[in-house]
This record gives structure tokens, C-alpha cells and sequence, in this order.
């Protein structure tokens, strides 16, 4: 995990684009980031034009902006944005996007690759487990990278995003959903402390 434990937080923000009619930006993270001094707050913008809210974020406190390569034209000049506000950059794909589509230029410039394995939007969806190769394909191009896998994530699905080399996991329902939310926390951590020592040194 990026910085580990309760100290990393996953924001979903939203402009409406995706999920109509429910948003959440900058206000809820600048209120998170009063809350919780220090928190690492990873923003997945889920958002139609990701250029227009660096600013925004940065100044609510964002730590990570990942924003979905299926929403820019220019994503290296993106990432240089993200980097000026002294924030990591992320890249997300969605379902429907090969992994291809993170070029070798924007991998190597990126801090963290998001692949989605439910469609952006709503938590609690079924995970799909068609999206895992692409887990494994960035892995092999980037092996020094965070990859991060969001959406269905959880003790039944965690083995696969684990074996195909993600190391940073978004898990909603099978936290909050769950009657022992930490042995949840402390088992999907295991499975991908444990796949992670088996790669080969990056
Ligand atoms: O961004 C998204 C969905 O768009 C995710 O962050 C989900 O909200 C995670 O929830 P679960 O799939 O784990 O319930």
C-alpha cells in the first residue's frame, strides 16, 4: 500500500458525469483533510474534464490525482500539472479500456496505474474478472509502479488482483459490509504482502 494502513485514504469524486446527479469534490476533501491531519487522500476523479480540478484538489489537500485516460487528450501534460501541484499522479482505465492505452511514455511518467474492475460509478457492483489481465500486463511493463485495482475487491477476489501484481487495493462493500471490518483489512493486506514478495525484484 502507498503509505499504509488507516493512513491512506481512497476519495471517489465526481462531477456528475458517470453516477448523475451525485457529486462530491473539493468542499469533502478539504473538510477530510482538516479532519484527519496528514491523511494520504488518493482522489480517483471520476470526472468528465480532469484538467479543470487540479487546483481545486490540490489546494483541498489531495496527496494522489488519478484521473481516467478515457477523459484527456494530453495525458502526459496532465501528469506534469498533477506534479507541479506537488501531487502523485495516477492513471485509471476503465473496464472497457485496454491496457495498451497507458502508453510506455505516460506508464514511465506516472506514480500509480489505477485498473478498474467494475465500471466507474457506483460501489458494490460484481467484480470483473475479465479486467485481471490487464493487471498483469502493466505489471510486467511497470514493474516499479503502485497498481491499484478498484471495484469488487475483496476476500473472494482479492488472490487474483494479488497474483496478477497489483499492490495497492480499493475495497468498499467487503470492508463496510463486513461483521469484522479489520480481519478484512488484515487478510487482503496478507494476500498482497504475501504476492508481492513472490515478484521478481523491480
Ligand atoms: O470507484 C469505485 C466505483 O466507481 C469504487 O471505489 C467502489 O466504490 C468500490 O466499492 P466496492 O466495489 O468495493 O463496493
Amino acid at each position: 500500500m502507498i503509505e499504509g494502513g488507516a493512513e491512506w485514504l481512497h476519495m471517489d469524486v465526481m462531477d456528475g458525469h458517470f453516477v448523475p446527479n451525485i457529486s462530491m469534490g473539493a468542499p469533502v476533501l478539504s473538510c477530510v483533510s482538516r479532519g484527519v491531519p496528514g491523511i494520504f487522500m488518493d482522489c480517483h476523479m471520476m470526472v468528465a474534464q480532469p484538467e479543470k480540478w487540479v487546483n481545486d484538489i490540490a489546494d483541498a489537500g489531495g496527496s494522489l490525482y488519478c484521473f481516467h485516460i478515457e477523459a484527456t487528450s494530453d495525458a502526459v501534460s496532465l501528469i506534469r500539472a498533477i506534479r507541479d501541484r506537488n501531487m502523485k499522479a495516477g492513471v485509471a482505465i476503465s473496464p472497457d479500456t485496454p491496457s495498451t492505452a497507458i502508453t510506455d511514455e505516460i506508464g514511465a511518467a506516472a506514480d500509480m496505474l489505477l485498473v478498474m474492475t467494475v465500471y466507474p460509478g457506483r460501489g458494490g457492483q460484481k467484480f470483473l474478472e475479465r479486467c485481471v489481465p490487464k493487471v498483469a500486463e502493466l505489471r510486467s511493463r511497470f514493474p516499479d509502479k503502485d497498481i491499484e485495482v478498484d471495484g469488487g475487491v475483496g476476500p473472494k477476489t482479492i488472490d487474483a488482483c494479488a497474483n496478477a501484481g497489483s499492490n495497492v487495493i480499493v475495497a468498499g462493500t467487503a470492508i463496510f459490509g463486513a461483521p469484522s471490518p479489520e480481519d478484512v483489512i488484515a487478510q487482503l493486506k496478507a494476500t498482497i504482502t504475501t504476492a508481492q514478495a513472490r515478484l521478481p525484484a523491480a
